[in-house]
C-alpha cells in the first residue's frame, strides 16, 4: 500500500479551555490567588489571568494527507503558533511522506533554532509532531501506545491537581497537587497561611494520601527552603517548580538543601533533549515532568523520557491528557501521571482538555485502563461544537 503525502497543514485557534489548561472563565480555581512570579507586583497578585498567563489560548493542527486521512492535534499557542505554523513550519511537512516524523522534526527545529528553542515554537512543533503521530496512527489503524512499542502495564494510575485534594482522595486519586497562593511578597503571614492550608489539607486526608505543593515558579531558595522544612511535618511529598526554570543553579542547591525523603520536581516550561540534560545532568530534580505538548511533541519526548531513565529519574508528564497517557502506558519510568482537574472547583474529573475534545478517556476511581486508548491515533476527535478559526489561511 503507498504511503500516502501530507497535502495540507491547517492552523486553527480556538478560546475556552482545550489546549490552554489557564483558558478558563471566571472563579476557577486556577485562578484563585495561585503564586506566580509576577506576584511580586501587588496588582497581579491576586490573578494569574490579570497578567496574562491565558493570552495565549489553543493552537490546533490539522494533517491532512492525500488519501484524505488527516491527524491533529493540540497546544497553547493560539494566533501566534498559528503563524509560525502556516507561514514557517508547514513547508517542511506538505508533500511529504506521511511516515517521515522525524525528518519533520528535525527540520521544523533547526529551521526555527535562530528564534525558538522552547516556549511558543516548540509549542507549535509540538502540536505539528503530535498532529503527525496521530495521522500515522489513524493510517495505520493503529493506537500511537502501538507505535511506540507497546504498553508496559494495564492501567493507569492518576494523582489529581486541583484546590481540592480531599475530594480528590474521593475521587480515588493517589495523590492531590495543591496550588501553592503565597510567594516570598506575602512574607511570614503568607508563609503561615500556606502551612495552615497544607496542615488543613492533611487533617482532611489522612497520613497516607500523597500531597504535592506546585509553587509555579514563584519562590526563591530561601522561601522555598524554609516552606519546605515547615511542611516536612505534614509529610508533602514533593515541591514542583519552585525556581525559575532558568536558575538550574537554584534548583540544583534547593535539591540538596531538602529534608530528608521530600522530593524535588520539574520540567513543565522546560523544553527539548537538551533543556532536559541541563536539569538531569546538574541533579535540578527527581522527577521531570514534560509537558507533551510543549516540550517538542512525541517525538522530542521519546528522547527526553530515555535520558530521564538513564538518570534513574522518573518522567511524569504534566497534565497533557490521551498525549501522555499513550506514552505513559509504555514506559517503565512514568509510574504514574498527572490530571489537571479543570472542573471550576476541583470537584469533578472531566476531559482534561474539555470541552474541545470529543472521546477523551478520564479515568475512574483514579485509574485508566490501558485498553480504554486502543483507537487510532490518539483516539480522540474534535468538538465540532467548538468553532475553529483559522487566522492564516493558505
Ligand atoms: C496548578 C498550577 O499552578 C498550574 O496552574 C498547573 O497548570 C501546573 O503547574 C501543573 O503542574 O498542573
Ligand atoms: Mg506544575
Amino acid at each position: 500500500m503507498p504511503v500516502p503525502k501530507v497535502k495540507h497543514v491547517r492552523a486553527s485557534v480556538v478560546r475556552g479551555g482545550g489546549g490552554d489548561y489557564h483558558d478558563q472563565a471566571d472563579g476557577h480555581w486556577i485562578d484563585d490567588h495561585v503564586a506566580s512570579p509576577m506576584a511580586r507586583y501587588p496588582e497581579y497578585r491576586a490573578s494569574r489571568r490579570a497578567f496574562g498567563i491565558d493570552v495565549l489560548g489553543t493552537l490546533v493542527v490539522e494533517v491532512e494527507a492525500d488519501d484524505g486521512t488527516t491527524g491533529f492535534a493540540i497546544t497553547t499557542a493560539g494566533e501566534p503558533g498559528a503563524f509560525i505554523v502556516e507561514k514557517h513550519l508547514a513547508r517542511f511537512i506538505e508533500g511529504r511522506p506521511i511516515t517521515e516524523i522525524e525528518r519533520a522534526w528535525d527540520q521544523m527545529y533547526f529551521a526555527t533554532q535562530f528564534y525558538g528553542r522552547r516556549g511558543l515554537v516548540v509549542n507549535a512543533i509540538s502540536a505539528v509532531d503530535l498532529a503527525l503521530w496521530d495521522l500515522l496512527g489513524k493510517w495505520r489503524g493503529e493506537p500511537v501506545h502501538a507505535l511506540l512499542g507497546g504498553p508496559v502495564r494495564d492501567e493507569l494510575v492518576f494523582y489529581a491537581t486541583g484546590a481540592r485534594p480531599d475530594l480528590a482522595k474521593q475521587m480515588g486519586f493517589i495523590g492531590g497537587k495543591l496550588p501553592l497562593q503565597h510567594g516570598p511578597a506575602e512574607g511570614e503571614e503568607g508563609l503561615r497561611r500556606n502551612l495552615a492550608k497544607l496542615a488543613e489539607m492533611r487533617s482532611r486526608v489522612g497520613e497516607d494520601f500523597w500531597l504535592m505543593w506546585d509553587c509555579w515558579m514563584s519562590l526563591d531558595l530561601d522561601y522555598a527552603t524554609r516552606l519546605a522544612w515547615g511542611a516536612r511535618e505534614h509529610r508533602l511529598k514533593w515541591l514542583e517548580e519552585c525556581l525559575s526554570p532558568d536558575d538550574y543553579w537554584g534548583q540544583a542547591a534547593l535539591r540538596k538543601a531538602l529534608p530528608p525523603g521530600m522530593l524535588l520536581t520539574a520540567g513543565e516550561h522546560e523544553a527539548t533533549r537538551w533543556g532536559f540534560r541541563l536539569l538531569l545532568e546538574m541533579g535540578c530534580c527527581d522527577i521531570i515532568q514534560p509537558d507533551v505538548n510543549w516540550c517538542g511533541g512525541l517525538t522530542e519526548l521519546l528522547r527526553i523520557s530515555a535520558l530521564a531513565d538513564a538518570h534513574g529519574a522518573m518522567m511524569v508528564p504534566h497534565g497533557s491528557g490521551p498525549y501522555s497517557y499513550h506514552v505513559v502506558c509504555t514506559r517503565q519510568n512514568s509510574p504514574f501521571t498527572e490530571i489537571i482537574l479543570t472542573a471550576p472547583q476541583a470537584d469533578r474529573v472531566q476531559p482534561a482538555f474539555h470541552p474541545l475534545l470529543l472521546d477523551e478517556p478520564v479515568p475512574e476511581n483514579g485509574r485508566l485502563k490501558v485498553s480504554a486508548l486502543d483507537r487510532p491515533g490518539f483516539g480522540v476527535r474534535l468538538n465540532p461544537d467548538c468553532a475553529l478559526h483559522r487566522p492564516y489561511p493558505r
